[in-house]
């Protein structure tokens, strides 16, 4: 079977291989320390073995649950913020169907999201939209005080006991959630939930492969071995003992730090799919969280082509030359549409009937490629045989690992987020929150 792959000849106009290469003893010091636990950080490493050491009891158990708010929900709400819904939101949007919200015919209860804003408009529509409804509710928050699941669980949950009563209400309703701490751990112990631990050394961005990931995956109808069996294969192939030249996540980390060293301060994630776009979602997290601090790291953005093309591509052409690309490209759609032919061909397309339209997209790509490229702006190129299970999971734990390497060439810990708190501080004395009645004083006094 293949495995995803990265090419980063394109980058070589503006960086020399040389350069990349001579990060190869850092990038192997790097390894050595996530590996030994030597490096900042180092009580967040859980996720670095997790594929591997998942087990298929786990993995039953999981599936166990899913089944039960599968056989008795037709819609369950995840609330999450961050690294506790972008992963499972990132698989599940990859390989539902583009229409499946509008399906009459549902084979899995339809997935919806929450908790990840605090927009009066959105809590309230969601609240109407779900009345009358058999919903479950996964709550998911691993420090279990995040404000934004917080206030949307409380909503959700009353909801639920009072449209289900608290019987039903206790089977639908997960959580998953730190072991000992956090409110939302109180209240699971008090109601009598079933409850999945998220393990004290994986952070919320690291955790797409526990429980936080894998419980809503499995709902939503996917097959979550595959994703931790394409995991556990990057996991070789990003491994301690392989030797640079042949290590993705070695290469990767090393480019781009290189290309960051020359002036190029955001990375693009593009993709060709809009299924994609959640998977940018999550990876903009995973790197902006990891490595912004200590005033430097990439900028982590990202666009959907070609639609974007028609909109941000003038800025990637033309803009300030201080970008690079990654492209995420499928090698084989799941699908199989061919242009049809048309015998008046007002629309001039007629050159085009007969191919297939994800070949009309590889040229788009292709010729995308070699613009920006001309342009001024470096290209790397992640290859992903097909859209599915195994191969998300490789490209998951393929940005992991790079992300852990990078961040220590970087400098910094890739496993913190000290700078997320001011603006929670702030928020809190703004709305007087017991216990912050100084920082109350002193905000209002700059109003
Ligand atoms: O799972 P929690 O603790 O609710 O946190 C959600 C997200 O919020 C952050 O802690 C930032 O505040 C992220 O790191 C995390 O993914």
């Amino acid at each position: 079977m293949k495995n995803i792959s990265l090419n980063i000849e394109k980058t070589l106009g503006f960086i020399s291989k040389d350069a990349v290469y001579a990060y190869e003893a850092q990038a192997k010091a790097c390894s050595e320390a996530l590996h030994n636990g030597t490096g900042k950080g180092n009580d967040f490493l859980g996720w670095l073995n997790l594929p591997s050491s998942t087990s298929k009891e786990f993995i039953a158990d999981i599936k166990a649950t899913a089944q039960i708010l599968r056989d008795n929900c037709e819609v369950v709400v995840m609330a999450g913020i961050g690294g506790s819904y972008l992963g499972s939101r990132a698989v599940i949007e990859a390989l539902s169907d583009s229409f499946e919200l509008l399906k009459e015919k549902k084979d899995s209860p339809v997935i919806i999201y929450a908790g990840h804003n605090i927009s009066e408009d959105y809590l309230s529509e969601l609240t109407d939209y779900l009345k009358g409804k058999k919903f479950g509710v996964i709550n998911i928050s691993k420090s279990g005080t995040t404000t934004e699941t917080a206030l949307a669980f409380r909503l959700l949950k009353k909801q639920c006991e009072d449209q289900r009563g608290k019987e039903t209400a206790q089977k639908c309703i997960v959580a998953i959630t730190d072991a000992k701490k956090g409110a939302a751990k109180v209240t699971a112990d008090k109601e009598g939930y079933k409850t999945y631990v998220i393990p004290d050394n994986v952070g919320g961005r690291f955790s797409v492969l526990t429980p936080v990931g894998l419980l809503p995956i499995a709902v939503a109808g996917f097959d979550i071995e595959q994703l931790i069996a394409g995991a556990a294969k990057m996991e070789e192939v990003c491994g301690l003992n392989v030797p640079f030249s042949e290590n993705p996540a070695a290469i990767y980390a090393a480019t781009r730090n290189e290309l960051y060293k020359n002036g190029k301060k955001i990375e693009i994630l593009v993709n060709y799919h809009p299924k994609l776009h959640y998977v940018m979602e999550w990876w903009k997290q995973l790197y902006g969280e990891s490595e912004g601090k200590e005033n430097k790291g990439i900028f982590p953005a990202a666009v959907d082509f070609s639609t974007d093309l028609h909109s941000m591509g003038q800025w990637i052409q033309e803009g300030e030359r201080s970008i690079f690309e990654t492209v995420i490209s499928i090698e084989t759609p799941n699908k199989n549409l061919t242009v049809p032919s048309d015998e008046a061909n007002l629309d001039g397309l007629n050159f085009l009937a007969g191919k297939r339209v994800d070949e009309v997209n590889k040229m788009a790509e292709l010729g995308t490629q070699i613009a920006h490229v001309d342009g001024g702006v470096p290209n790397l190129h992640i290859s992903m045989p097909q859209l599915n299970e195994y191969y998300i999971g490789q490209l998951f734990f393929f940005f992991e690992k790079a992300c852990g390497i990078s961040g220590y060439i970087l400098g910094v810990n890739p496993f913190n987020q000290p700078g997320v708190e001011a603006y929670k501080k702030n928020m809190f004395a703004l709305l007087n929150k017991p216990g912050y009645e100084e920082e109350s004083k002193a905000i209002q006094a700059r109003l």
